[in-house]
């Protein structure tokens, strides 16, 4: 902003609270949860939802673990009355689950919300009006502080004296001071306390009252204070559930979630993946992983959010975007090499370390959670651009195509890989990765190749193998033979008879690999260039582990020579 635009905001006034409790407490258990989804959330889009959709939805939040859903504002529109009368009458909710609705503090809307919630078993009537100065002032045209009262006075009345007339319906009454962001502390508590005054609910039958961060003005801190500060003074402190709200303006939703609970909220309001007004309501997905991540189970099961996240954008028409915590396509995925050596190093320990204690604390550097928790899979985890590293590499040849190379053939591969990325200036996929992997370190053939061989395991002295093979060398074919006490060593002395021996054999691994259609086996091998005193690494695959080898040896060799 420039500054003089700057000049025309004012800040947030803080909150009287010395003795605060809350910035020493810890999050230890999970509070109530209430999906507004299908109230905030629709009411939001550019496009509502239809009944149909707000079923399938509905649906979703019951798995999910819901016992508490905000179904609609069933006096707004044919389509939220029908849907509510469709979940009764069509006997959809669950046993456990409560629907709960929202109403203005107004008499026609409120008798409306009871024709919609007639036959429920149980039902949250959700009453709301305004509180703040900015919207008695504005909206409600100047109205005093005693006249926007009498609003939720009567609207709590009002829903009192209707209970009766629904009694195979059990009502809980959830009072809103809307707005309570940036209400007095005093009147949003003379409002609140003026309801529960009518209402009279008992430990045993509590009520909700909802404080919401309607709009966000301030710093989650303050938000805490003001939600430590009513529960000190509600009535009837212990008949009361206090609820959170909290909406995203500022970017700190979970921040004033998290917080509110430390100062004593026993229930939060959200919606899957911050879907709301404006910049969204609360993500409860975000806060219930959040509480997983130290260990706390909340009754929300998000351990597959991908189908979560299909139904979602498909109904809602929304999406969700690629670095959203927890949900994003690349929030577990790292490009840069320094992430992927620890992550790769830290997941090879994590497979040592489990085999011993299959109890060990999660513990891997870059994830505060276990991405497969979420449903999520590993191959996502490391992907390969030019900011990548040989560890990155090196794991997804591993975990995606079973090739496990020895530690001091990374650089080699992961830089060749890597400046192939920079060259294309493009991510690698999983498969360009392996082709890359085959054309430059595998099965080479050129100008060394090898056409055929055969071996003799009873030649020369005890345990001496006998090698006869045929070659081409820059497209002349000859016959080489030698001996050696493996097949290797007899073709690497096949070669030096055929005077076609410049190196060193210094290394040389072989495993299966795990990974693939065919069973194979893979080989790789280390050269010492007696010439230039520089080392290569080349790679055989076949399904032979003897050929593997020979191959190996032969892509090694090309690979000296190309040198
Ligand atoms: C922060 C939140 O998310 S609040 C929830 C918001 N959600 C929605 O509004 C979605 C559904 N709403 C609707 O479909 C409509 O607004 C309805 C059906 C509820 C009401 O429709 P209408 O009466 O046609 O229009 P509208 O909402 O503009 O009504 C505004 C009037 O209600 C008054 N009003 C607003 N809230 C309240 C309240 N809680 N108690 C009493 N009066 C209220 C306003 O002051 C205004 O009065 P005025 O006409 O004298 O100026
Ligand atoms: C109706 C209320 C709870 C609301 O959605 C808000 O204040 O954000
Ligand atoms: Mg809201």
């Amino acid at each position: 902003m420039k500054p003089e635009n700057i000049k025309k905001y004012r800040a947030f006034p803080t909150v009287d609270l010395p003795d605060r409790q809350w910035p020493s407490r810890a999050i230890v258990e999970a509070p109530i949860w209430c999906s507004v989804d299908l109230r905030d959330g629709n009411q939001a889009l550019p496009q509502p939802m239809s009944i149909e959709e707000k079923l399938e939805f509905f649906q979703l939040l019951c798995r999910v673990g819901f016992k508490q859903i905000e179904i609609g504002f069933p006096s707004a529109a044919d389509t939220e009355f029908n849907f509510c009368r469709r979940l009764i009458e069509d006997d959809l909710i669950p046993e456990d689950v409560t629907i709960q609705l929202l109403v203005q503090t107004r008499e026609h809307l409120i008798c409306r919300s009871f024709d919609a919630i007639r036959g429920a078993k149980r039902a949250i009537v959700h009453i709301y009006n305004s509180t703040s100065p900015l919207q008695r002032r504005i909206t409600f045209g100047d109205a005093s502080r005693e006249e926007i009262k009498q609003l939720a006075v009567d609207g709590a009345q009002l829903v009192k004296d209707l209970a009766p007339t629904l009694p195979e319906t059990e009502i809980v009454l959830q009072y809103s001071p809307e707005s309570f962001s940036d209400t007095e502390l005093d009147f949003a508590l003379e409002c609140c306390n003026s309801v529960i005054d009518i209402w009279e609910p008992t430990p045993e039958k509590k009520m909700i009252i909802n404080l919401p961060d309607t709009v966000q003005w301030t710093t989650p801190n303050v938000h805490a204070d003001m939600i430590e500060w009513m529960g000190r003074n509600l009535n009837r402190r212990d008949a009361v559930d206090i609820s959170l709200h909290t909406h995203n303006d500022r970017g700190t939703g979970t921040a004033a979630t998290e917080m509110g609970l430390m100062a004593g909220a026993d229930r939060v309001e959200g919606t899957l993946f911050g879907n709301g007004e404006r910049t969204g309501n609360l993500d409860i997905v975000n806060v219930a992983l959040n509480m997983n991540s130290h260990g706390i189970e909340t009754g929300l099961d998000f351990s597959d959010l991908p189908s979560l996240i299909a139904v979602y954008e498909r109904v809602t028409r929304m999406t969700v975007s690629e670095r959203h915590p927890y949900a994003g396509q690349l929030v577990f995925t790292a490009f840069s090499g320094s992430h992927q050596d620890a992550i790769k190093k830290g997941f090879d320990l994590r497979r040592k370390e489990l085999k011993e204690n299959p109890e060990v604390p999660w513990g891997v550097p870059y994830l505060t959670i276990d991405p497969s928790d979420t449903g999520r899979s590993y191959e996502a985890i490391i992907r390969i651009n030019s900011q990548s590293g040989k560890g990155g590499v090196a794991y997804i040849l591993d975990r995606e195509h079973g090739f496990d190379l020895p530690k001091s053939m990374h650089p080699v591969v992961g830089s060749r890989i890597y400046a192939l990325a920079d060259e294309l200036g493009k991510e690698l996929s999983i498969q360009e990765i392996r082709d890359a992997f085959f054309q430059f370190f595998v099965n080479l053939q050129e100008p060394l190749c090898l056409l055929d061989y055969e071996l003799d395991h009873h030649a020369g002295q005890a345990g001496e193998v006998a090698c006869h093979a045929n070659i081409s060398v820059e497209g002349q074919e000859r016959k080489i033979e030698g001996l050696g006490n493996g097949p290797i060593n007899a073709f690497v002395h096949a070669l030096e008879q055929a005077g076609l021996k410049d190196f060193t054999l210094t290394d040389y691994r072989s495993h299966a690999v795990s990974k693939g259609s065919d069973a194979d086996s893979a080989a790789y091998i280390q050269l010492r260039s007696e010439e230039h005193d520089s080392l290569v690494w080349g790679c055989g695959v076949d399904p032979s582990i003897e050929m593997a080898g020979l191959k190996a040896l032969v892509s090694a060799a090309n690979l000296l020579r190309a040198k």
